[in-house]
């Protein structure tokens, strides 16, 4: 690998003489939402200097608890202490006024504004003003300290999502008396490169005697970071260590995933010296971005029958916009892209009829309908639509969705649930679902296993590799090259407005692709 986060080791920066003291605790913390109880007298401790890892599977209940501490949620029963007394935190003002910051998945900023100006607006609207001058200096101050590197005059949309999210955690410092700082899937949006120095910020802000809370899917990090573990099934705690008590990767595989086993993924004929039949090609093509600047030049690109290609590169280096092109929904400046050898006009509706799926880098925000359920969902892009009189047969769409193996696969909630309030990681699921019940002849899917815990990321594993034996091309972006490594056909690197390669897996290795994500061409 490229990176190794166990460089990052907890002893680095861990202050033990602090280690004991409470900055928070809950007793017999309990949410329902109707009758469906997601939290259920939960005990938790968050101490001075110290990083408690919470590990579930989807839908566990992380993101419904982070938020009862961050105050977006009032709990139903059970009590939160600070400084050994009761407090009540809802809503998030009264929890930041007692020192609580949250660093969410989806990140709160406005993209027209300067990084300055949407801290500005972040602390005003929580009664804290700062003269700009001021301001500047503690962004750069503090950036500096944990090696958070922004540029306070950047706009936000200039920015990648790693930047974002040192954004992010910039303002959430800045508030004046934080002390504790919640992390919902942090790492989940950065590249390999950017975990490492996530890690490292982390073992920094433990050294300055901060409480982390960090939700996170990935074993390694819990590993390689964390002083204390607690893992949420069915909205329970159900298993808890510490760093001393030892902490074992398959244990806490195990307490996540209870009685079910995590299966291997198994590809038979990866990398196969076979030449199947194009459908898919981009020649000369060039992709402008949204402000018009080049963002890929002269590509070439060619999906066969039946195959992964991967996609590898730095966040930012043309990933949407070619996955966009691939899908209609942005057109090649020059050059010509066509699928079975016929160029295709319009927008994605051709794109749509030709066979081609696409699950988009940012489901949540751009594949949910607010109050839409998930039976809705399958229609926008998913199962084919049966018109009944002037509306859908909609008892149709559902025996094909409750009889599909894919959605089956997935455990994909009931299909009456509204989509908007799903677990991120069942949004997930659904919208992987909706595009592999299409049994496409092309997909495009960005990032599949991102906030999927460990168990479902195998399943979408091996039903991608599933989908391509039975003949779909497959284009896969991912910033994890171990996926990419397993699931993959071919190998492109986009770098510098380029796309380089293909490369063949068997005839190239990880350390090789991350120098050409980094600087294109070999040294
Ligand atoms: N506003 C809401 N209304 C109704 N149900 C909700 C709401 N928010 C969450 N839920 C349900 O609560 C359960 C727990 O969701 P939560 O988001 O806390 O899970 P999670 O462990 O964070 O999952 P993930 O890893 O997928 O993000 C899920 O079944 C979810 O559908």
């Amino acid at each position: 690998m490229i990176y190794n986060i166990f460089k990052v080791g907890w002893k680095m920066n861990h202050s033990r003489d602090t280690a004991d003291f409470y900055l928070l605790r809950t007793e017999g913390l309990t949410k329902r939402f109707g009758s469906l109880v997601v939290n259920k007298d939960i005990n938790l401790e968050v101490k001075q200097g110290s990083i408690h890892a919470i590990l579930g599977e989807n839908g566990a209940g992380k993101s419904t608890l982070m938020k009862m501490l961050y105050g977006v949620y009032a709990p139903d029963a059970g009590a939160i202490y600070m400084d050994g007394e009761a407090v009540s935190l809802h809503p998030p003002l009264k929890a930041k006024a007692k020192g609580i910051g949250m660093v969410f998945q989806d990140f709160r900023l406005i993209p027209a504004m300067t990084v300055l100006d949407n801290i500005a607006l972040a602390m005003s609207s929580g009664g804290w003003r700062l003269r700009r001058k001021q301001l500047r200096d503690s962004i750069l101050g503090i950036s500096e300290k944990y090696g958070l590197s922004v540029d306070p005059d950047a706009h936000v949309w200039q920015l990648d999502l790693g930047q974002r999210q040192r954004l992010e955690i910039v303002k959430v410092l800045l508030i004046p008396g934080t002390r504790v700082i919640i992390f919902d899937e942090p790492t989940s949006v950065l590249v390999p490169q950017e975990v490492e120095a996530f890690l490292q910020m982390l073992g920094l802000l433990r050294q300055d005697g901060y409480g982390i809370l960090l939700i996170t899917h990935k074993i390694n990090e819990v590993l390689a970071c964390a002083d204390q573990v607690s893992v949420l099934r069915s909205g329970q705690i159900t298993y808890t260590a510490s760093r001393e008590d030892g902490l074992d990767g398959n244990v806490l595989i195990a307490a996540m995933m209870g009685a079910k086993t995590l299966k291997p993924v198994n590809k038979q004929t990866q990398d196969a010296a076979r030449e199947n039949p194009v459908v898919l090609q981009i020649e000369r093509g060039t992709i402008l971005g949204n402000h018009g600047e080049t963002v890929l030049k002269d590509i070439q690109l060619t999906l066969r029958q039946g195959e992964i290609t991967g996609v590898a590169g730095i966040s930012g280096s043309g990933q949407r916009e070619l996955a966009e092109v691939l899908f209609g929904l942005r057109h090649l400046t020059s050059g010509r892209l066509t699928v079975d050898g016929k160029e295709l006009e319009g927008g994605t509706k051709a794109f749509m009829e030709a066979g081609v799926s696409f699950v988009s880098e940012d489901p949540l925000k751009e594949s949910v309908i607010p109050g839409f359920t998930i039976l809705e969902h399958m229609v926008l892009d998913g199962i084919p639509m049966k018109p009944k009189g002037a509306g859908i047969d909609w008892q149709h769409v559902r025996s094909l969705l409750e009889g599909s193996e894919e959605a089956r696969a997935l455990a994909l909630a009931a299909a009456d649930r509204r989509a908007d309030q799903l677990s991120g990681g069942n949004v997930q699921r659904m919208v992987l679902s909706r595009a592999l019940i299409r049994k496409p002849k092309i997909l495009i899917i960005s990032y599949p296993s991102r906030g999927l815990d460990i168990g479902t990321t195998r399943t979408i594993q091996q039903q991608l590799i599933t989908l391509a034996e039975r003949g779909t091309a497959v284009l896969l972006f991912s910033e994890d090259l171990d996926e990419l490594f397993k699931l993959s056909d071919r190998l492109v690197v986009l770098s510098g407005k380029q796309l380089r390669g293909p490369y063949r897996p068997s005839e190239t290795d990880a350390s090789e692709i991350g120098s050409r994500m980094l600087k294109g061409e070999l040294a």
